[in-house]
């Protein structure tokens, strides 16, 4: 075998012992990486032990010295609690001994009450005739008292019979008064009342069927009360039908041939619409009790024309309304067949009375039908909401039922009426063919002879011997819802309503002129100073009863306004007219 080894072999040799060593050195670095590792993971094991003993041993030292704490503030919050007890425990003994005291102090009074009672008795026993005897004198005041009552209220209805039957022969207008009750828009839709609670409260008031009282204060004067009387007297507790009772009477007078004029007057926002209309929702029987006056008069004319089978009655019903002082047929309609509510006029007839030519009438068999035509041109009226009243009627309106009755009460009283006239009026040969007695007669002989316009007892000349073949009578029930009066500064009104406002005020001092010319029995009357009063001159001037039927707020925001309104009640209440008058019969002659 060769002895040297070629130096390849070596470095060959060397450097796979280089090579093995590296691998056994890399061996080792890995096996004490692995091992650095294991070291680290439990060194992080360890650590976490650490920290979580650590933790609870804080947590257990965190707790000991919260426990510490609560215990410390428990101690003391206990050390208060005893004190408070104590001090309430020294309340108690006191409260005791006061009940105690009280008790004792009972105790004896009720002893001596006791005794006193005792000693008492023997005495009442005694006296026991004598509250007998005074017991029946009680018994007889009481019974005397009752019977006064009795006289008092019979005498009241006594006063009040001799009352109407006076107002009757004197023709006076009767006067009702309606207080309505405090509502909600009273505390004031408009800014004036705001802020014064004083406005709210109640100085006008019912004090009994006949008197309504007014206390009228002013800061810083003593309060001044006022009484008025009228026939009749509502308070705000009264219903409608209350109120209907009252005006019903009135109705009967219809049928024997008067006419009948029922006007509601007052400040606006008074209750005159309510009064006179109640619910719009009249066609409906449901709505009957809040029924006004207007509906429920229909209802009773039919029902008493009912209980006259024997006579025939036909009725009409005409609305008008007077706006701006101009006067409107809310009846009649357009060639379509729609109301439109045209403009009239009024005039005088030859007799004397107001008449609105060419007034659409509509024939009515039931009361449900004078309500249904009524409702439908009552969206006519003009309204507008003011400060004082948001729905406020801004004109007068004036339903008249007009009854036409044939029966043979009429033609008896016709044949009375007739000869008598025959002999007052009839004309010599001489006037009968004068050339205005000819005028007349051709005049009349060309009008339907059924004319309620046309009687032939309006004019002087008559036939001289007519022969009667049926009579008839016509009256006329006007029922007339006037617009408000109204303080502009109140109603805030402007513009178009300002010039409604000065005409409604104009119109209602119109009417105010007439009551004051009648009261003073003047020789004028300024009947045709406005549409209003010349409308209804023969229900104002004595042809008709009438009836005004006052409506009257009850605070003192208004209090001014009522007096106004109350004045004019108690104004009217002093004309003496001619006793109303019965309508002249119509004859129709062969
Ligand atoms: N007696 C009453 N009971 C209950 N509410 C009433 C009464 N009187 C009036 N009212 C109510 O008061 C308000 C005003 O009444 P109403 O419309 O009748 O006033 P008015 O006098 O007709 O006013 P205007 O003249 O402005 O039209 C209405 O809402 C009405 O329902």
């Amino acid at each position: 075998m060769p002895l040297f080894i070629k130096r390849d072999q070596i470095y060959a040799h060397q450097i796979h012992l280089l090579e093995h060593k590296l691998r056994s050195k890399e061996e080792r670095i890995l096996e004490l990486e692995t091992e650095n590792a294991l070291l680290h993971l439990r060194l992080a094991e360890c650590l976490g032990k650490l920290r979580r003993d650590n933790e609870d041993v804080l947590q257990a030292q965190k707790h000991r010295l919260h426990q510490n704490h609560v215990q410390k503030y428990t101690q003391t919050a206990l050390a208060k609690l005893l004190t408070e007890v104590q001090v309430l425990k020294q309340d108690l003994r006191d409260v005791f001994a006061v009940y105690v005291g009280f008790a004792t102090e009972l105790d004896e009074q009720s002893r001596e009450i006791l005794e006193r009672v005792g000693s008492a008795s023997p005495a009442l026993q005694g006296n026991d005739g004598e509250l007998q005897s005074l017991q029946a004198q009680v018994d007889a005041l009481k019974h005397s008292l009752q019977e006064e009552n009795e006289r008092c209220r019979t005498e009241r209805l006594r006063r009040k019979l001799l009352h109407n039957t006076l107002v009757e022969l004197r023709g006076n207008i009767r006067v009702h008064c309606r207080v309505r009750p405090v509502l909600p828009f009273d505390a004031g839709l408009g800014q004036l009342a705001l802020g014064s609670g004083s406005t709210l409260e109640e100085v006008v008031q019912a004090v009994n069927d006949d008197s309504v009282l007014v206390s009228c204060s002013k800061p810083g004067t003593s309060a001044m009360n006022k009484m008025f009387e009228f026939e009749r007297v509502h308070g705000p507790e009264d219903s409608q039908e209350a109120v209907f009772e009252e005006v019903k009477p009135l109705l009967t007078s219809l049928l024997d041939g008067y006419n009948v004029c029922i006007m509601a007057y007052g400040q606006t926002g008074s209750g005159k619409t309510h009064t006179m209309i109640g619910t719009e929702d009249f066609t409906r029987p449901e709505g009957a009790p809040l029924q006004g006056v207007i509906p429920k008069s229909a209802t009773e004319l039919f029902r008493l024309i009912s209980e006259k089978p024997a006579e025939s009655h036909t009725v009409e019903v005409s609305v008008t309304e007077v706006y701006n002082n101009e006067v409107f047929d809310l009846l009649s309609k357009d060639c379509e067949g729609v109301a439109i509510g045209t403009k009239r006029d009024v005039i005088t007839t030859s007799t004397g009375t107001s008449e609105v030519p060419a007034l659409t009438h509509e024939l009515v068999r039931s009361s449900v039908e004078v309500m249904q035509v009524i409702s439908a041109v009552l969206r006519l009226r003009a309204r507008s909401p003011t400060l004082v009243h948001r729905d406020s009627s801004r004109s007068h309106l004036i339903v008249t039922l007009t009854v036409t009755s044939k029966s043979p009460n009429a033609l008896a009283l016709a044949r009375r009426l007739q000869s008598a006239r025959q002999e007052l009026q009839r004309p010599s040969q001489k006037e009968w063919w004068s050339p205005r007695c000819r005028r007349a007669a051709s005049s009349r002989s060309a009008s339907p002879a059924s004319s309620p316009y046309h009687s032939p007892y309006h004019s002087p000349c008559l036939s001289p011997r007519p022969s009667i073949t049926q009579a008839q009578i016509r009256t006329k029930l006007q029922l007339v819802d006037l617009a408000g009066s109204e303080c502009v500064g109140m109603s805030g009104v402007t513009g178009a309503a300002l010039w409604e406002t000065s005409c409604i005020n104009r119109s209602l001092s119109a009417l105010s002129d007439v009551l004051g010319a009648l009261a003073e029995q003047r020789p004028h009357v300024p009947y045709r100073n406005s549409k209003l009063t010349h409308l209804l001159q023969d229900s104002i001037g004595g042809e008709a009863k009438l009836l005004v039927m006052l409506c009257v707020s009850p605070t003192q925001r208004f209090l001014a306004e009522s007096l106004q309104s109350l004045g004019f009640g108690a104004r009217a209440r002093q004309v003496h007219r001619e006793p109303a008058r019965r309508k002249n019969t119509t004859l129709k002659m062969k």
